[in-house]
């Protein structure tokens, strides 16, 4: 085993600071400022992050309304309640047991996910993935923070506040300050906060799924719209690429950014049982609590349901609402920072993190006097898979098979123009853009503009995710393969 993958004495190792000093210019390798330490290989001696941080994480990151939000998506599209919970359940195995394994890159090098991209797509090449995830990040922090402003204002007036447009634009500003503070002081403000709200959240979440399904008069054996053969495999893929598969694959691009910090002694199998947990509680129970609530209404706010079911409750649900962007933002901006210095932009992390909270509320605001909520939601995220299986596999490939975990972790931190990867790798890059075509292709998204030819002609099932996969990831092998031959274990990649 090649020791190529430890940072090593990289040029953080001599600086000394946090792992989120946050001054300066960022620039990488350069050796001179304690700014690119954000974005350099965490060195063994500030890797302090245990299994049971990445588990509040990651719970954190999704214990939000949006899961109860999505988990309605299958009862809205006619299915019945046991196809969805089967879809949430199987599809969400599937995506997390992935995305553990995108966690354990981090571990083992110490580097942030994007900059991990530049072994398979080049130097510059990465630029493409990191802007993608710059901004899909940015677009999470604003959707995260729109899709509770109506709940907000309707426990808001439960509790005797009441308000309009401008109110939910204030509500947008505080809740946007919150969370780019906290994402600007660095990973171990994000840690620390996600341990100390997130079981309390829990608590929550359990008192009001035990109201949800002993006061609502759930429906438990909801027949949708009875759909069949094709019509109901076609809801259940679409519902299976939104946020089955899907929501796992949303957060691969994210995985390392956090792992990191842990040290490369924690038991992998822990790291990953941890990782994984964390992400698949509380997304399954929300979607299923979701999912059993719209069978009770199909245009009422679970949360409101709740609250009109159990008064009570209002303070405590308010609160786990407002709790919700807050943990999975600080993520969002955190990463989407990582990403502009990835792309080199030479800027603190603070300020990015800043400017981000700026575009986000801006964005937040907009969305506000959009309409149509089942369209953009499904079309944002049907968006998202198109990008992120295609580079998913790609990095998969290039990690596990092609490299065998052997990243020349220096190399990553060559100037640009001057690396010893090249500036553009084409074989990842042109089985990223395939891979995306092929995405696309079979995609059955609700808005007409992601409904590919592929998936029309199979009469609206939608592979989107395994093709897109299968054409990335095989394209890749096959071209990596044929450039350099068996690569040499060690050799900078
Ligand atoms: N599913 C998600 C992935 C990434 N960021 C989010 O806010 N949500």
């Amino acid at each position: 085993m090649s020791s190529s993958a430890s940072p090593g004495p990289g040029p953080s190792e001599s600086r000394g600071s946090g792992p989120s000093a946050p001054h300066g210019s960022a620039s990488p390798g350069s050796g001179a400022s304690a700014a690119a330490h954000s974005l350099d290989p965490v060195p063994p001696h500030a890797r302090e992050s245990t299994p049971g941080h990445q588990f509040w994480i990651w719970s954190g990151a999704n214990i939000a309304p949006i899961n109860w939000v999505l988990g309605a998506l299958g009862i809205k599209l006619g299915l019945s309640l046991a196809d969805t919970i089967g879809v949430l359940v199987a599809g969400n195995l599937v995506g997390m047991a992935v995305f553990g394994l995108f966690v354990l890159m981090g571990q083992r090098t110490g580097v942030t996910q994007m900059v991990l991209a530049r072994s398979a797509f080049g130097r510059r090449g990465a630029y493409l993935p990191a802007a993608l995830q710059g901004v899909m990040s940015a677009g999470w922090c604003a959707v995260n923070t729109w899709i509770v402003l109506d709940l907000v204002m309707a426990l808001l007036g439960q509790v005797g506040v009441h308000g309009g447009t401008a109110m939910k634009i204030v509500v947008v500003l505080v809740i946007m300050g919150l969370q780019v503070w906290i994402a600007a002081s660095g990973f171990h403000a994000i840690a620390a906060f996600e341990k100390w709200t997130v079981p309390v959240t829990l608590a929550v979440l359990a008192a009001m799924t035990v109201v949800a399904w002993t006061k609502t008069g759930v429906h438990w054996d909801h027949h949708g719209q009875g759909l069949a053969g094709k019509d109901r495999l076609s809801a259940m893929t679409t519902v299976m690429t939104a946020i089955g598969v899907g929501w796992g694959i949303t957060w691969f691009a994210y995985a390392s950014d956090y792992s990191r910090f842990v040290p490369r002694d924690v038991p992998r199998r822990r790291l990953y049982a941890a990782s994984v947990l964390g992400q698949f509680v509380p997304v399954v129970w929300l979607g299923v609590l979701g999912a059993s609530l719209a069978t009770v209404s199909a245009t009422t706010d679970p949360g409101k349901l709740i609250v009109d079911a159990f008064g009570a409750l209002a303070i405590p649900v308010l609160l786990l609402v407002v709790h919700g962007p807050i943990a999975t933002n600080i993520l969002n901006v955190y990463s989407c920072s990582l990403c502009a210095q990835t792309a080199d932009w030479h800027v603190s992390r603070k300020a990015i993190s800043y400017g981000v909270g700026v575009f986000a509320a801006a964005f937040t605001i907009l969305l506000i006097f959009q309409e149509d909520f089942a369209n953009t939601l499904d079309a944002w995220l049907g968006g998202l898979v198109t990008w992120v299986v295609p580079w998913a596999a790609v990095m998969a490939v290039h990690f596990y098979v092609v490299r065998r975990q052997n990243v020349d972790i220096d190399a990553l931190y060559d100037p640009p123009g001057r690396s010893r990867l090249s500036d553009f790798r084409w074989d990842a890059l042109v089985s990223f853009i395939l891979g995306a075509a092929a995405t696309w292709s079979f995609q059955y998204g609700v808005p007409k503009a992601l409904q590919g030819p592929a998936a029309r002609a199979l009469g609206g099932i939608d592979l989107s995710w395994l093709a897109g996969a299968l054409v990335a990831g095989i394209l890749y092998f096959v071209l990596s393969s044929r450039r350099s031959g068996r690569p040499r274990v060690g050799s900078p990649a």
